[in-house]
């Protein structure tokens, strides 16, 4: 198929309420580890965050890492587990934790951006005290003796405490904050943090226009597996309650309630595997997802 210039020129000025909507307005952008694929896939994603913040957009990067940690793990022989969907974090684990996800992972998301023309800067939690997290627990149900157990999750941790400084210095200097999901102990030293609750805590800090949620699913999928483009929290609330949003799922979508309840104006769930899904939920008509709204 050959594109024209006129078609480019239109596609353009198709594109440009949408670019006056967010206009120099924060966007968070969470990466998850299994939307990350490929490396090509990667690169795509990079230049879409670079193509971003050149309309004058602010985009906030923060990625995940779990099966890329959970690959590191294997390597070296320790054992993972998850409880409630959080990975139980020991001493060994903290340490793969962090080498891998404000690493390794963090440096390549940076390192694409750069090559795509853009100036990322990586930082994790810790940096300038961004977040700050306190000590989460769970209770799981044995499936056995159907008995509540409180689980310790070791060094995992939710944020408490989000201080914009480092973010507010760097935003609308056309340098792109790329963010690792590892914090700071409220009691000293070094919490794993869930992506999603991160990028969470971090939109609703900054009063983001959007975040977005990349996963590996087109959205959150009704019973019949179709997609729901649009919820209220109320009804996103209703879903978790009848078993519809079930999962991986069920945090994923209380951190767009908390960040809608935070101050965000609107939170997209959306498949990122597909070829800039970013571009097509943020500068056209079409919308990508699930858009939860207050
Ligand atoms: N209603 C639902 N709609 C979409 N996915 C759901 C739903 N309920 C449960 N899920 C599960 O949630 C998963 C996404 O969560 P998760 O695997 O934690 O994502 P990520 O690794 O990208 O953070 C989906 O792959 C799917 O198996
Ligand atoms: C506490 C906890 O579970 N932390 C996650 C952090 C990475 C993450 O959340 O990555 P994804 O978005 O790719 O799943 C972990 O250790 O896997």
């Amino acid at each position: 198929m050959t594109v024209s210039p006129y078609d480019i020129a239109r596609v353009l000025i198709e594109a440009l309420p949408h670019m006056q909507r967010y206009d120099e307005e924060v966007v968070v952008v969470k990466y998850g580890g299994h939307a990350m694929g490929e490396e090509a896939g990667a690169k795509s994603f990079a230049r879409d965050i670079v193509l971003l913040e050149q309309t004058a957009i602010n985009p906030v990067v923060v990625h995940g890492g779990g099966p890329q940690i959970g690959g590191m793990l294997k390597r070296l022989g320790i054992k993972s587990e998850f409880a409630a969907g959080l990975r139980i974090t020991d001493a060994a684990t903290i340490e793969v934790v962090e080498m891998v996800l404000a690493g390794s992972i963090n440096k390549q998301i940076v390192g694409y951006i750069n090559e795509a023309g853009g100036k990322a800067v990586g930082l994790c939690g810790k940096d300038g005290n961004m977040v700050t997290a306190r000590k989460v627990s769970r209770t799981v149900v044995d499936p056995g003796s159907r008995i509540e157990q409180i689980v310790d999750l070791g060094f995992v941790g939710e944020p408490d405490k989000v201080d914009t400084t480092v973010l507010d210095e760097i935003l609308g200097k056309q340098l792109i904050p790329v963010l690792a999901p590892v914090a700071t102990a409220a009691e000293g030293g070094t919490y794993n943090v869930n992506a999603d609750t991160f990028a969470g805590a971090v939109a609703g800090a900054l009063k983001a226009k959007r975040l977005l949620l990349l996963t590996d699913v087109p959205g959150v999928l009704d019973k019949s597996k179709q997609l729901i483009k649009e919820l209220s929290i109320d009804d996103a609330r209703r879903l978790i309650a009848d078993g519809t949003i079930s999962g991986g799922m069920i945090p994923k979508v209380e951190t767009c309630i908390y960040a809608l309840e935070a101050g965000v104006e609107g939170v997209v769930i959306l498949d990122g595997k597909v070829e800039h899904a970013v571009l097509l939920e943020l500068l056209t008509d079409h919308g990508a997802g699930t858009l939860i709204h207050r």
